[in-house]
């Protein structure tokens, strides 16, 4: 019984950690996950190839968690590859989570789909019409091992679903609720400093202090200027946690919007196609002297994936 699946990592709009309302978009990088079930085995043990000594509770509570709810006590093995670093603000926790619970699915035989009526907002409107999982069951599942595994501050229920189904989701982390969510086509540009930042370290206590900016962020975001909604929460939660404000305001006449991804390091511009001032190419020329590693990609709309996965 073996599974894979593959999820997509995101970038930040708006950061949940001060009000629990946040919002976040699909890239184009992921996170796969094999997963391999064994009736005869207890336990789950796994891997993170990029990282052999990095923390794996968390993908073995995603497939313990959903063997429990669609399983039959089986044990097994999980093992994720990723394109993006950990704790570089680039959601890989969330991506992890999808793909490790969408592969153990995969490895359980179950269909995986959207709900065409589904009780959220906004359905996906793809996939199976049928499925025996939802991509939003999954995705909640996922976020309840986050929470188990002590890897997220509010559930991070923004960055599980723009990870789960693609494009601009903006959510409720209190109650895991999905607000809103729309399909973007955007060219990105991410900075991702040498140093990492683990989102359970983020001062949360400097984070509410910037309460009354993440509320303007929500307006935006909720009227769809996501471009303007990125760059005031980037400059908002840099200066909560910490962080240098000039690769924000280098880009800002470059960009479409620009933001602190996360709790930091990685930088997120983004170019919307019908925006004139909006140049990347500009951009990245004057980001090439920034110690790290730049990367250009699009946003996807389609989210996660069940079943074969090209591993790098
Ligand atoms: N590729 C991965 N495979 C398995 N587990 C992962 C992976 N990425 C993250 N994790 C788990 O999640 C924990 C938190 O990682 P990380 O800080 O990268 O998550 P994050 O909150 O998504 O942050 P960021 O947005 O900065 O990536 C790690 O310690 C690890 O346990
Ligand atoms: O751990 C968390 O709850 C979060 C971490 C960051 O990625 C934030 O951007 C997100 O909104 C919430």
């Amino acid at each position: 019984m073996e599974g894979r699946a593959a999820a997509l990592g995101a970038g930040t709009v708006l950061n949940a950690l001060a009000t629990g309302t946040g919002a976040a978009f699909g890239i184009d990088v992921e996170t796969r996950a094999t997963v391999r079930l064994d009736p005869d085995r207890e336990d789950v043990s796994g891997t993170i190839a990029e990282d052999p000594d990095a923390d794996t509770t968390l993908i073995e509570r995603c497939v313990a968690l959903a063997i429990e709810r669609w399983g039959d006590g089986e044990g097994g093995t999980v093992r994720t590859d990723s394109d993006v670093p950990l704790a570089a603000g680039l959601k890989s926790s969330s991506a992890a989570a999808n793909a490790a619970v969408l592969a153990t699915c995969d490895a359980l035989g179950l269909r995986v789909g959207d709900e065409a009526n589904g009780d959220d907002a906004n359905d996906t409107g793809g996939g199976d019409a049928d499925p025996d999982v939802t991509r939003l069951e999954a995705c909640r599942l996922g976020v309840c091992a986050a929470r188990d595994a002590g890897v997220t501050v509010t559930g991070a229920f923004d960055d599980a679903t723009a990870s789960m189904l693609g494009g601009v989701c903006l959510t409720d982390n209190d109650d895991d609720r999905l607000r809103s969510r729309e399909a973007v086509d955007w060219d990105v540009l991410v900075w991702t400093p040498p140093e990492r930042a683990y989102s359970a370290d983020a001062d949360v206590d400097r984070c509410g202090d910037v309460a009354s900016m993440a509320d303007l962020v929500a307006d935006l975001a909720a009227d769809g200027q996501y471009g303007e909604a990125m760059s005031v929460n980037g400059l908002a939660f840099s200066a909560a946690l910490g962080f240098d404000t000039d690769p924000a305001v280098e880009a800002m006449p470059l960009a479409s919007g620009v933001s602190l991804s996360g709790t930091g390091p990685s930088v997120v511009a983004v170019a919307a196609p019908d925006d004139p001032d909006a140049d990347l190419d500009a951009l990245a020329d004057r980001w090439a002297d920034r110690p790290g590693t730049l990367r250009r990609t699009t946003t996807r709309n389609d989210g996660a994936t069940v079943g074969e996965t090209h591993e790098h």
